[in-house]
């Protein structure tokens, strides 16, 4: 098989330590480079909990000249994210990113730049394949029930609020549902959120503790019924089969895919 040589920005973060090991572990992957604010110039077993021999680099640019990597794993934050995905795709460099907290309009001007280009990338909000069905068996679900609440619960240091799994599932019952308002016509929050954030009527209600990982419960009302879809990730290796699948898939694209559902069968 190819060889596919890989650049990793976030290589110190809770998913790049994972992303890292699993580059690491596949054989026809090769970890040329890591992106890392801090440790420039050094290489990576010279920091704490790593064994590889990827160099660090501070400046995204000198690293794709001098690592050229087919594909950045991205695995940051919403603005780091961004700026190292145009730089990708500007570079030829396609793009894997995990990271979230992209808007509509970013996420159109990044497939429009890969457009352009006809360069394969995938922006996936979860890597889960478990995430990946809870949101299509809601899908399903919404043709029938049209009064949904989703409920997302993570970790306490997560950046943006709601999900990008929460903001990509109620895009996917926004395709088959019609925009509804939910609850009683005349209800008021006596306090500001109680009701959660609002797409197309759909109501999201964000959770955040220390001890969770990544979990979402939707749930449907009926006249007498009521149907619920939860996915837990309990760890962050459950992400790792989906970034090994994007980093393969992305080699065959010349555009910009948004979600895994796009690309498992
Ligand atoms: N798609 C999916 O399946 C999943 C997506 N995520 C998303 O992935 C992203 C990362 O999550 P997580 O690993 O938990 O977050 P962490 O905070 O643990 O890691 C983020 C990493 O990004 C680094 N970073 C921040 N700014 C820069 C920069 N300017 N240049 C280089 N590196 C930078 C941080 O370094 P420093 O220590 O210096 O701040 C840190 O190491 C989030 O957006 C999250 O929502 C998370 C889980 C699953
Ligand atoms: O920040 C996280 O942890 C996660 N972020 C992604 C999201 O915003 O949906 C994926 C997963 O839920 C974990």
């Amino acid at each position: 098989m190819e060889q596919i040589k890989i650049v990793i920005a976030g290589p110190r973060g809770r998913m790049g330590k994972e992303a890292v090991a699993l580059v690491e572990n596949t054989e026809h992957f090769t970890l040329v480079g890591v992106i890392d604010r801090i440790n420039n110039g050094k290489v990576l077993h010279e920091v704490e909990g790593f064994t590889s021999n990827a160099p660090i680099y501070s400046d995204i640019l000198m690293c794709f000249q001098e690592t050229k990597p087919d594909v950045l794993i991205d695995l940051t934050t919403p603005e780091t994210g961004k700026f190292h995905t145009e730089i990708a795709i500007t570079h030829g460099v396609r793009p894997v990113v995990g990271t979230t907290g992209f808007t509509k309009e970013e996420l159109d001007r990044l497939s429009a730049m890969a457009q352009e280009r006809q360069l394969g990338a995938i922006i996936a909000p979860n890597f889960a394949v478990g995430a990946v069905l809870m949101m299509k068996f809601s899908q399903m679900a919404a043709k029938y029930f049209q009064d949904i609440e989703i409920i997302e619960l993570h970790h306490d240091q997560k950046l943006d609020a709601p999900s990008g799994t929460a903001v990509k599932t109620a895009e996917l019952l926004s395709t088959v549902r019609d925009a509804k308002k939910q609850g009683h016509p005349d209800e008021k929050e006596t306090i500001a959120g109680a009701r959660g954030a609002d797409y197309d009527g759909i109501r999201i209600h964000s959770v955040r503790l220390p001890g969770l990982i990544a979990h979402q419960e939707v749930m449907f009302g009926g006249n007498g019924q009521m149907l619920s879809i939860r996915h837990d990730s309990f760890n962050r290796t459950s992400f790792m089969s989906g970034v090994k699948l994007s980093v393969e898939t992305v080699m065959k694209l010349d555009l910009l895919v948004y979600g895994l559902e796009n690309i498992i069968e």
